[in-house]
């Protein structure tokens, strides 16, 4: 039984009872792995899987996509572009998915900007950086990294 004193569990983590020795421990639920120490940070969630917008710009590191052979415009404009889109998204105009399969320079357009499943060390930092402190459904504030400017939409 937990005292109704105490701090309640940081993010992702719930208290269970051994059912053999009775001794009160805590499993992370998105990994599924156990520990006896009460945690006081949220529940690392391993893999996470998001979404993106990504407009690239000139000083990209490859100013080029499927969208466009040769990527002009400035980082100021892509920014500009990027937070009509996220206005757009945000006031419901329209959804995610269809203005990342239009406007987004990634490859992952085709998908509606799904990236997939990924876990820590497999993205440009900056881009986990932001992925990781979004809760799932929550759409990020843009985000630079060397390959242009992104929102993300963390879906799992
Ligand atoms: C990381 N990644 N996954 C895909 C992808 C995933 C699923 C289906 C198709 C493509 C494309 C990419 C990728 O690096 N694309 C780059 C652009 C880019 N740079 C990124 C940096 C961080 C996260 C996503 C990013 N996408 C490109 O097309 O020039």
């Amino acid at each position: 039984m937990s005292n109704e004193n105490e701090a309640p569990l940081p993010d992702g983590w719930e208290m269970r009872t051994s059912r053999s020795t009775g001794m009160t421990y805590f499993l992370n639920m998105y990994t599924k792995k156990s520990q006896w120490e009460r945690p006081e940070a949220p529940a690392d969630p391993g893999e996470i899987r998001c979404s993106h917008i990504l407009v690239k710009h000139a000083e990209s590191r490859r100013p080029s996509s499927w969208r466009e052979e040769t990527i002009t415009r400035t980082k100021e404009e892509a920014m500009e572009l990027l937070k009509g889109y996220r206005k757009q998204i945000v006031s419901n105009d329209a959804a995610f998915a269809d203005l990342a399969s239009k406007y987004s320079d990634c490859s992952s357009a085709k998908r509606g900007g799904d990236l997939g499943l990924f876990g820590r060390g497999q993205m440009q930092q900056p881009f986990e950086e932001e992925a990781y402190k979004l809760k799932v459904g929550q759409l990020s504030k843009p985000v630079e990294t060397e390959s242009g400017v992104h929102i993300i939409l963390r879906t799992v």
